[in-house]
């Protein structure tokens, strides 16, 4: 199965992610999370960036404090009763600056408490809304999902940051006031302190390192096996899983992948445990030549033991800040490089959104231009598109037809502004739609596609999110359930408009395929008669096959609704393999592997040796009733007098 190979690749094993340029970059990580979480919860923010800040200081204090009290009990200079008064001061401050840190410390944790869920909210709502905004290329692009992927995580990581990044001050205040009463009692005490401690640091940014490679290699795979259990506990596949037998395919399938993920885990276990063992040793090897270091310094006299004894507590606090600091920045490094993955989807989600603003478009254009449009999929060597030239006047319904994969629902897809044509234009009136407002170009258009949202809400969603901009009364949704004959499929559901459209869901009701395309065409009613915001209504329906679920009487029936529209103004291209259906259309035009290759009306199609002619006679022999298809009252319909 491809899975197993392409999807594994380890697409960002040679990524070039070196500390280095994480650090380098870290300063605007870090504004970009400071950034959402000021908006997040400012308070908050401020609330634990002073109390860390506080504890920091509160370090420092400690130390000196500690310093001044074996100060006075091992340099005694008097009776027991007086030595000991004489540290009470001391050893008091230490005991309340230690209930302070500790008060601090809670405090902190309540604000990160609250920060933090308001970050990723934040974050994750800023990324849904970066590819939500993005153009139907990016979405389909593989290289840009893949990013989406990856910035899923940075959303994730994003908050981490926050907590990682003022841990990181914590430790860095605390550190410097270890560092600075280490300085001032002897100057052989800090290069001690940072030889304790580098192995530690090594150690950890490499461990990160590994597991951001990994993650990042496994990242096609781990979507592949989401998609395959997917398919194995999903209503929508269970059917053909139990007649077919697939389950045991899929799963043999999902087990093989779920190995090698677990395989990677394993992997990266046991090269943690080998960083770890060398760190330890090394750090074990530095604390021992230190601590040989102080006693030779006191036993020569070199130190006093208060000092030595300060030193000792020093360099404890002082390697727990810097073990500390070098965690926290490896996590802050590691969460990092996801936030970088965020960073770097929001600048190429920015490249590649829908444009805001440009050219005014007229909200009823007389006619649409399709002018010597060409289109390539990404990856593909062959047009799906190649020069076509076509033109929709104002209330006039265009076929499209063709065989399967000749390029029908992609002409849709640039009417409709989610593609923009790579040769050629499309104008309205005068227009190019490349430069247009995007808005206005939406605006202007009702969808009913090949496989439009069956929205997993009520009905009454269902049909609202036609137009979920206007608000809708409930005479309206009526009038759209007259239209689209709903009536019948309401009648059947006891919660009626509020009735919830997803199965998996409790009290869910699914409806048929047949039903759902009434709902379909019901919110098509909804959109084409209910102006957006600013009162612009679209002028052009695009439907693309959305009845192949019906019953062919139904279908018609559904095909000459939609044909009602054009008494509002409004034009319709249909797309459909029904011939029946397009045999009334003002206009026939048959593409043929991304090309024009025959145009006009129906008569003048059948009157000459067209594809089109051959296709028609095909089905119509199919049905056998003498060149007349179902719904349809006259062997060869004019569409003239159909109008
Ligand atoms: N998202 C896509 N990415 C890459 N290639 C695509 C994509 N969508 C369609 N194609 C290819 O573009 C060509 C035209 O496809 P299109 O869907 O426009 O044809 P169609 O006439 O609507 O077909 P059908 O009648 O089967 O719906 C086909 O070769 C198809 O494989």
């Amino acid at each position: 199965m491809r899975y197993d190979y392409g999807w594994s690749r380890h697409e960002f094993a040679g990524a070039k992610v070196t500390f280095g340029t994480v650090a380098r970059q870290m300063p605007r990580f870090l504004k970009l999370a400071g950034r959402m979480a000021w908006a997040a919860d400012r308070t908050a923010l401020i609330t634990l960036v002073t109390a860390e800040l506080l504890r920091g200081v509160a370090a420092a204090v400690m130390l000196i404090a500690t310093n001044r009290a074996l100060g006075h009990l091992l340099t005694p200079t008097g009776d027991v009763a007086t030595v000991l008064r004489a540290a009470v001061p001391a050893v008091v401050a230490v005991g309340v600056v230690s209930a302070v840190s500790a008060v601090l410390a809670a405090v902190s944790g309540r604000a990160s408490g609250r920060l933090e869920p308001a970050v990723f909210r934040a974050a994750t709502v800023d990324f849904l809304g970066i590819v939500a905004r993005s153009e139907l290329e990016a979405i389909e692009d593989p290289k840009f999902l893949a990013d989406v992927d990856s910035a899923r995580w940075g959303a994730g990581s994003i908050q981490h940051v926050i907590g990682q990044a003022t841990a990181v001050l914590t430790a860095t205040t605390a550190l410097a006031s270890a560092a600075g009463v280490l300085s001032l009692l002897h100057p052989a005490l800090l290069p001690m302190l940072l030889l304790i401690t580098a192995p530690r640091g090594w150690g950890a940014v490499r461990i990160a390192r590994r597991r951001y490679l990994s993650t990042q290699a496994m990242l096609q795979h781990n979507r592949a096996s989401g998609l395959l259990s997917d398919m194995l506990i999903r209503p929508w596949s269970a059917a053909e899983i139990r007649v077919h037998a697939c389950g045991p395919f899929l799963l043999g399938h999902y087990e093989q992948m779920a190995r090698v993920a677990e395989r990677e885990q394993a992997r990266l276990a046991g090269a943690k445990a080998r960083t770890d063992l060398l760190t330890a040793a090394l750090s074990g090897l530095a604390t021992t030549s230190a601590i040989t270091v102080l006693g030779w310094l006191v036993s020569t006299g070199s130190m006093p033991l208060a000092v030595a004894g300060t030193a000792v507590v020093a360099i404890r606090t002082g390697s727990a800040s810097i073990g500390g600091l070098v965690s926290q920045i490896n996590s802050l490094y590691e969460e990092s490089l996801f936030v970088a993955d965020l960073d770097r989807l929001r600048r190429e989600g920015h490249r590649r959104a829908i444009p805001e603003g440009g050219t005014p478009l007229p909200a009823r254009p007389d006619e649409i231009r399709v002018e010597d449009v060409s289109f390539t999929y990404p990856g593909r060597d062959t047009p799906a598109l190649d020069k076509v030239s076509l033109t929709i006047r104002r209330g006039e319904v265009i076929a499209l037809v063709g065989e399967n994969g000749s390029g029908k629902s992609t002409l849709a897809h640039l009417l409709c502004g989610v593609y923009q044509p790579h040769q050629g234009r499309i104008l309205w009136d005068t227009t190019d739609t490349a430069t247009a407002d995007r808005a206005h170009l939406f605006a202007g258009i009702a969808l009913l596609a090949q496989n439009f949202q069956r929205w997993s809400f009520t009905l009454r969603a269902n049909i609202l999110l036609g137009r979920p901009e206007a608000p809708a009364t409930q005479e309206q949704l009526e009038a759209a359930a007259d239209y689209a004959d709903l009536t019948s499929v309401l009648a059947g559901l006891d919660r009626g408009w509020n009735s919830l459209l997803a199965k998996g869901l409790a009290d869910g009701v699914a409806l048929s395929g047949g039903e759902w395309q009434h709902v379909a065409l019901a919110r098509l009613r909804h959109r084409v008669t209910t102006p957006g915001p600013d009162g612009r209504l679209p002028h052009l329906i695009v439907v693309d096959e959305p009845t192949s679920a019906l019953d062919a009487t139904a279908e018609i029936e559904a095909f000459e609704k939609i044909r009602g529209l054009t008494e509002l103004g409004v034009s319709v291209v249909l797309i459909t393999h029904r011939l029946a259906a397009t045999a009334r259309a003002d206009r026939i035009y048959v593409l043929d592997h991304g090309r024009l290759a025959e145009e006009g009306t129906h008569h003048e199609l059948m009157a000459a040796p067209t594809k089109y002619r051959d296709a028609y006679q095909l089905q119509a022999a199919q049905y056998g009733i003498g060149g007349r298809l179902p719904g349809q009252t006259t062997a060869e319909p004019d569409p003239q007098e159909a109008k």
